[in-house]
């Protein structure tokens, strides 16, 4: 990653920049500012309309910066303050740099700027049409030109011509003028050079009418690139408008309206039925259904009552709930996922970057041909001058590569706000094009494949002291936070067995606790384990064997080498589960099953399941079971996100899954908010869609190209078609990937 922190003068600054329609504008803005003394790191999106840079403002000013993208042709206003801590923004992205690492605006200092700079900063896109510069472009020229046609009826002779040449002239002034803006600063190809080029040459041979008639059009086509390009924002955009804007917070027995991008941690706020959620917080009185959708996707409402944790943007169905403050504003769930959403959307894809080396060589070719066409024809077989120069002049409109420079980061968007929206979190376009390569899919078995809340089945004790074993087995236990601890002191809770005091608690990794009780050591762990220290009998085997086979889990309890006795436990498959390996097994990929379990156990669920499985795998195992399945396939590893998360690095695809605050959002490359297997057979799906939906928008914006080029050069289709045929394929692509918004999770 590029950024090192080297340049200690530096300050990140970023601004909102509008009139961006595609890529081509983005890399112009970048190529520009990259030239000036003191800029680095430059980071222009379309889609987040946001510029951002390394600036060191003893060589550069801020308003010089403005100036030059405003003389490009968009317009700019700062969006936040500087931040010292330059390193964050670089690690955002595809590759393994980036991970596990906090993100640096956690805890910035300016409330909800994530959500509401984005709804409202959003440069010209809740505009109407004829509002903004693109749209008085049209109406100028539409004017003039309906002015000319009007003249030409009117007027005799030659005049009629003079007034398209009018027409022409005023149109292509304001594009004349980015196009010297650009080459100023060193680029000479841009499509605004090469229209002006195009239309004051078709003015030279004469065709006054079409050069006005494609100035027009070429408006037209700039105002429909702006629209379309709305139309995918607004997606990610939807996502900020879903936590309300105020917020009832009740003092003195009144209840009174505040921002809610003003509360604080520790705020007491009323929410009524029907009302979204201002902000995550711990319901602090009343029961109530609370419809998850906006958060995490899961639309069945889930009742939840005091002591529960909320989200902010999720819906109250049915009662009055009081629910104190517990995030700011800033770092609510939703605004994380906003983040990660917008961040990812800038992690450039390979395809992406491929496309744009291609489109970096495709417009000085096209270039130079227009040039061939122009010359070698007349000289070389004395073919009229103005059929070839015109040709040459269509071509020219040709070498606009915005289609094609558009086609990936547009898919790419929609599929990402897509996910989103429906608890599929993706970090960017080099995760979603693994994720589409995935052919094998590992899943942690506790909690992933399983509900993850083990249930006690079966004690056995062999001096028939079951209660005394209980007691001694949960004394140990009070020391561990795993599932199975929780399932035994929970389990002795309820049959009423006293729990003695133990002290030095000690955790085995991947074999269980240990403590003392009465100054001896009991241990609570594996059998395999309990054999290592010589506790178990032929008779414990005997029954571990019967029970495992079962998919049930053995906890051997023991004190120095003596066996105190077993406890069973088993862990229900998710309900999800089987449907969800089934799809897998569709879309043929393989799943296979991690488990520090034993290998009985695990391979009675892995069995019921349909499943490949790798058991009693220490945690250290799991990464190197992963970094083997990945030399021979392309590997997503599912897992908590928390204890796995050296796994979910080591796979070439790592998802989270579990919901809000439980999810490590930050240490994965992806995530599945709805808390369901099931849906990593959308997430595969919807990469897959994605990468489809890019083929077909290279080949459009591609073919489209082929096509015109050979009907002009055959002198087939003028000028006119060209400019159609260039912002009719841009609109095309992005209408294409919009499609992308529509995807379906459910089959
Ligand atoms: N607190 C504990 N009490 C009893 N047994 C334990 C405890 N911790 C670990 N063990 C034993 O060690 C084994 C491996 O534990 P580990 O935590 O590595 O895997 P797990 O979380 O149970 O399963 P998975 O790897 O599928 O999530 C468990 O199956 C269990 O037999
Ligand atoms: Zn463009």
């Amino acid at each position: 990653m590029s950024l090192k922190q080297d340049d200690n003068a530096a300050n990140i600054y970023s601004w909102t920049v509008g009139g961006m329609d595609c890529a081509n504008c983005a890399s112009k803005i970048r190529t520009a500012l990259e030239r000036l003394p003191g800029v680095s790191d430059v980071k222009v999106s379309v889609m987040s309309e946001t510029l951002a840079l390394a600036l060191d403002e003893g060589k550069t000013a801020r308003e010089t910066i403005e100036r030059m993208v405003e003389k490009l042709g968009y317009k700019v206003s700062a969006r936040q303050k500087a931040r010292a801590d330059a390193g964050g923004d670089a690690s955002v992205g595809a590759c393994c740099g980036g991970k596990g690492r906090p993100h640096p605006d956690a805890g910035s200092p300016e409330p909800g700027h994530g959500i509401a700079s984005h709804v409202h900063g959003a440069g010209e896109a809740n505009a109407s049409w004829y509002r903004t510069g693109k749209g008085h472009l049209v109406i100028l020229t539409g004017l003039l030109l309906a002015a000319a046609w009007g003249a030409e009826f009117f007027l005799p002779g030659e005049m009629g011509m003079w007034a398209f040449v009018v027409a022409c002239l005023i149109g292509v002034a304001p594009v004349a003028r980015r196009a010297f803006a650009a080459l100023h600063v060193g680029m000479p190809f841009t499509i605004e050079m090469l229209m002006s080029v195009a239309a004051s040459g078709a003015l030279f041979i004469g065709a006054a009418e079409e050069a006005a008639l494609v100035v027009f059009l070429f408006a037209v086509g700039e105002l429909l690139e702006g629209v379309a390009a709305d139309r995918a924002r607004a997606g990610i955009r939807a996502l900020g408008d879903l936590v309300p804007k105020t917020a009832l917070i009740e003092e003195k027995g009144e209840t009174r309206k505040v921002k809610a991008s003003e509360l604080f941690i520790g705020q007491i706020v009323v929410v009524r039925p029907g009302d979204r959620i201002p902000a995550d917080g711990e319901i602090v009185d009343g029961i109530a259904g609370i419809d998850e959708a906006p958060v995490t996707g899961e639309s069945v409402p889930k009742s939840k009552g005091e002591g529960e944790e909320v989200f902010a943007g999720s819906i109250v169905t049915d009662a009055v709930i009081r629910v104190r403050v517990t995030r700011a504003p800033e770092d609510n769930t939703i605004a994380r996922i906003i983040r990660l959403v917008e961040e990812a959307q800038e992690a450039r894809a390979p395809t992406e970057r491929f496309i744009d080396r291609f489109s970096r060589y495709y417009m000085p070719a096209i270039v130079a041909l227009a040039a061939l066409v122009a010359v070698v024809p007349p000289l070389a077989v004395a073919a009229p001058w103005d059929v070839w120069l015109y040709r040459a002049l269509a071509l020219l409109l040709i070498g606009c590569p915005c289609a094609l420079v558009i086609s990936v980061p547009a898919s790419i968007a929609s599929s990402l706000s897509a996910g989103a929206r429906r608890g599929l979190l993706l970090k960017g376009g080099a995760v979603l094009e693994a994720a589409a390569r995935v052919d094998l899919v590992a899943l942690d078995k506790t909690g992933t494949l399983t509900v993850g809340r083990p249930a006690v089945t079966d004690i056995w004790s062999p001096d028939g002291e079951e209660r005394r074993l209980l007691s001694l087995a949960a004394s140990v236990e009070a020391g561990s936070n795993h599932p199975l601890a929780a399932a035994i002191l929970s389990f002795s809770e309820k049959l009423g067995v006293s729990v003695e005091p133990a002290s030095d608690a000690r955790v085995i990794p991947g074999r269980g606790v240990e403590a003392r009780i009465d100054g001896q050591t009991v241990t609570v762990g594996s059998p395999r384990h309990a054999e290592e220290q010589g506790a178990m009998t032929r008779e414990a085997w005997q029954r571990t064997e019967a029970l495992e086979t079962q998919g049930k889990t053995v906890a051997a309890v023991f004190q120095a080498n003596a066996l105190r006795g077993l406890i069973a436990l088993r862990d229900e498959p998710r309900e999800d589960a089987t449907v969800a390996m089934r799809e897998l097994a569709q879309m043929g990929v393989r799943s296979v099953m991690l488990t520090g379990d034993n290998a009985r156990t695990a391979e009675a669920i892995a069995r019921s399941l349909s499943m490949e499985f790798r058991a009693e795998l220490l945690p250290d195992d799991k990464v190197s079971a992963i970094r083997e399945l990945t030399a021979n396939n392309t590997v997503m590893m599912i897992g908590d996100g928390i204890n796995d998360a050296p796994a979910l690095a080591t796979a070439d695809v790592g998802v989270a899954m579990g919901s809000g605050t439980d999810v490590a959002l930050e240490s994965a490359d992806g995530a599945l908010l709805r808390n369901r297997v099931s849906d990593v057979g959308g997430m595969l799906r919807l990469a897959r869609a994605t990468m489809v939906n890019i083929r077909q928008n290279i080949t459009i914006a591609l073919g489209l190209k082929a096509v015109f080029l050979v009907t002009t050069v055959l002198g087939i289709t003028g000028l006119w078609i060209a400019i159609l045929a260039d912002t009719g394929a841009t609109v095309l692509v992005t209408l294409n990937a919009l499609r992308l918004l529509g995807f379906r999770v459910e089959r």
